[in-house]
Parts: C-alpha cells; sequence; structure tokens
C-alpha cells in the first residue's frame, strides 16, 4: 500500500475568536492565516460558523449563495480565495452557512477549501446535523433550519496526498471517517464547535477514536469560547497523531495550533499494528467499497 502522506506537511489549526460582525471576523481571519502562513504553515483551518454566531436563528441572517462557482457576490468566499492566494496556502475555510442557489429557504453548513492559486478545490455541507436534547443541559436542532448535505469530501493536495474534510457533528459517525480513510485520506479534518456538555465529554475522545479506527491524522478546530455568546464553543482545538496520540490540544481561549504531519508516521503505526491487512471483509462488508452485510 503507498503511503498516505508523501511529504511532510505543517498545519495550523486558527482558534478564532468571531462576533456577530462578519467583515470584522473575516478581518481577524486573514490576519491569523497570514501570520500561520509566515510561521511555515502549508495547509491552514478555519473553524465551524467562523464568520457568524453559532445559532440556528444566524443561519438565515448570515448565509451566503455559493453557487455557481465561483459566486458573483459572496463576501465569504472572495475574502477566502483571495486570503488563500495571499498567504500561498491551502484553505479550509470552516464553515459558513450556505443559501442555496435555487430554493433561498434551503439552508446548509458548508465548508469551503482553496488551493494556493485561490481556486476552489472542493466544498463540503454538513451531513448529519446537530440535533440533541440532554435534559437540563443542552438542546439543538440545526435541522429546524438547515438541509444536510449529501456525500464525503476528499481532497487531492497534490505535492501531500489526501485529506477529508467534515463537520462537527459529523464526527460521530465513524462511517464517514473509515470511508474517508479507505479511499487513502492521510487527515481527517472537523472544524467544529461543541460546547460545554458534549465537549468535555466527548471532543476529545472522538478526535482519538477515529485515529485509533483509522490510523490518521484527526485534526478538529473550534472557536474561542465566548461566555457572553448564546452558544459556549468547547474550544480545545487539537491535532491527534496516527497512534491517537494529542499531538497538541489548545485551552479554550483564541489562540493558533501550528505542528507538523510526519511523513512515514502512519506508515509506522500500520506496520506496528496493522490492522489495513486484517480486516475480514468475508464476516463484514467493506464499505467503502460499496459492500452490503449479508446474514
Ligand atoms: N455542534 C455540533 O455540530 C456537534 C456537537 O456539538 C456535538 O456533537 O456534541
Amino acid at each position: 500500500m503507498s503511503s498516505p502522506l508523501k511529504k511532510s506537511l505543517k498545519l495550523a489549526l486558527i482558534q478564532l475568536a468571531s462576533s456577530a460582525d462578519k467583515t470584522s471576523n473575516l478581518t481577524s481571519a486573514r490576519q491569523k492565516v497570514l501570520e500561520a502562513s509566515k510561521a511555515g504553515a502549508h495547509l491552514v483551518v478555519l473553524p465551524e460558523c467562523f464568520n457568524s454566531p453559532y445559532g440556528t436563528k444566524y443561519f438565515d441572517k448570515y448565509a451566503e449563495t455559493l453557487l455557481p462557482s465561483p459566486p458573483k457576490d459572496s463576501q465569504t468566499f472572495t475574502a477566502l480565495s483571495k486570503l488563500a492566494k495571499e498567504a500561498g496556502v491551502y484553505l479550509v475555510g470552516g464553515s459558513i452557512p450556505e443559501r442555496d442557489d435555487k430554493d433561498e429557504k434551503k439552508l446548509y453548513n458548508t465548508s469551503l477549501t482553496f488551493a494556493p492559486s485561490g481556486e476552489l478545490m472542493a466544498t463540503h455541507r454538513k451531513v448529519h446535523l446537530f440535533d440533541i436534547d440532554i435534559p437540563g443541559k443542552i438542546k439543538f436542532r440545526e435541522s429546524d433550519v438547515l438541509s444536510p448535505g449529501n456525500k464525503i469530501t476528499l481532497v487531492d493536495l497534490p505535492e501531500y496526498g489526501k485529506i477529508a474534510i467534515a463537520i462537527c457533528y459529523d464526527i460521530r459517525f465513524p462511517e464517514l471517517a473509515m470511508i474517508a480513510a479507505r479511499k487513502g485520506a492521510f487527515l481527517l479534518l472537523y472544524p467544529g464547535a461543541f460546547n460545554l456538555t458534549t465537549g468535555a465529554l466527548h471532543w476529545e475522545l472522538l478526535a482519538r477514536a477515529r485515529a485509533t479506527d483509522n490510523q490518521v491524522y484527526v485534526g478538529l478546530c473550534s472557536p474561542a469560547r465566548d461566555m457572553k455568546a448564546e452558544y459556549n464553543a468547547w474550544g480545545h482545538s487539537m491535532l491527534v497523531d496516527p497512534n491517537a496520540m494529542v499531538v497538541e490540544q489548545l485551552d479554550e481561549k483564541e489562540g493558533t495550533l501550528i505542528q507538523e504531519l510526519v511523513a512515514g508516521r502512519i506508515d509506522e503505526i500500520r506496520k506496528g499494528v496493522p490492522l489495513y491487512g486484517q480486516r475480514r471483509f468475508d464476516v463484514y462488508p467493506d464499505v467503502s467499497e460499496g459492500g452490503r452485510f449479508k446474514e
């Protein structure tokens, strides 16, 4: 099996402090991305809903139409595309609320990835919508206002290999990660805004679980926590290595994590614990190849 990561790569996860002011969020994102690029990052990631507050009542107000691409009138698309080019980095633009170009009532939670040329490489619409109700703690229903995406998103960075992009709640669904890893991703990236209840319980656990299952790098990029906002993000952006060790984890405040993903590390881990040659597709199906379970 060829190595999923062809060359070492510096990853930056920007834990941005966002406000209700879209223009000022874009300005501070620009400043942090340029700083990360100066520090040597090749791939830079912003958080979920980095240009708006996170909450069902905000999606419609902040939504931008992104199709057909390039869109005529999207402040955020234009800013991210220019920024990727200015910084000379691959830029995963966290996520933003998107308005469907044909049905203006339809909204998505969408991540845009740009090449260092400024060209759009991929779009991921959050596949699994965040609908939870934990009595006395937190109730949230993205599906009241959002529609789900319907694909797994792999992006080929020619010098390095493939990365997979999904958003926040998507991390709870191991099938998506497993398929992406079996299709050759070396890194699973999740811009995500967990909260004080589920963050404490599951954030690190899920990142390490997806890394353990798949023996790949996992990066989670959260907004910084704002206790004055209605939704308090967990923060704790982190990078986990293919052996499920936390390489670095931020606290809840604004900050940037920059770490190297080392070529050869995935191969070393897979050699020691050779899951990739031990799967029993005669017992259960390989869902990454469209297999179905037969009793
Ligand atoms: N905000 C999310 O999409 C997910 C989350 O907070 C959780 O899964 O917990």
